[in-house]
């Protein structure tokens, strides 16, 4: 055999080797749980209507499954073309949207596909407010993650807060591991 012939064969099986090597090892930048499960509530946030802070809810059970997911928005059969989404006028006025909205965790909770949510993680983009703490404490939910927590000097979130720390509900500030998660449809062949 020639010389070159022989160097063209090495780098031949030099080259399927590294193939095969790569393909053999697992990906090492694959989305790690905690982030996999807030990007899921971001998703759904995204599905909320509400011009001024869209919410999502991830509740995942301790085997990792998701066993609920929610968003803020009007109840089911109230149209979001009839319901004000205002937030200007007096909070307790019909035509302010916090009379109708249903928060995303109590969605989330609502919508559950499983009967006892005992022992769950919440994941949401909004720390939880009183109303919706009363239903997590109630479902068994025992940890919340959050990201925002915008409104934490109101005292309904203060409230929230009481009753969490009453009850050993343990609450965390998120942070992801990676700024970014892309979805790009385009990338799927
Ligand atoms: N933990 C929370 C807090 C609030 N929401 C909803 C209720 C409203 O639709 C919106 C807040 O509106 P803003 O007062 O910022 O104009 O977020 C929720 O789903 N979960
Ligand atoms: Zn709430």
């Amino acid at each position: 055999m020639s010389e070159d012939l022989m160097d063209n064969n090495k780098d031949r099986v030099e080259s399927i080797e590294n193939l095969t090597s790569t393909h053999n090892q697992k990906r090492k930048d694959y989305l790690p749980w905690d982030d996999y499960f807030m990007a899921t509530a971001i998703l759904s946030s995204k599905r909320s209507k509400d011009p001024s802070t869209q919410v999502g809810a991830c509740v995942v059970d301790n085997h990792n499954r998701i066993v609920a997911i929610g968003y803020n928005g009007f109840p089911r059969n109230c149209s979001d073309d009839e319901f004000p989404w205002s937030k200007d006028e007096d909070k307790n006025s019909m035509k302010n949207k916090y009379m109708y909205v249903v928060h995303a965790e109590a969605n989330a909770i609502l919508n559950s596909n499983c009967t006892a949510l005992d022992g769950t993680r919440l994941y949401t983009t909004l720390f939880p407010c009183n109303e919706c703490t009363k239903l997590i404490i109630q479902s068994g939910i025992r940890e919340i993650y959050y990201l925002s927590d915008k409104y934490r000097d109101k005292p309904v979130y203060q409230a929230a807060r009481r009753m969490l720390d009453a009850v050993g509900i343990a609450y965390k500030q998120f942070i992801p591991t990676q700024k970014q998660v892309t979805i790009d449809f385009d990338l799927i062949k």
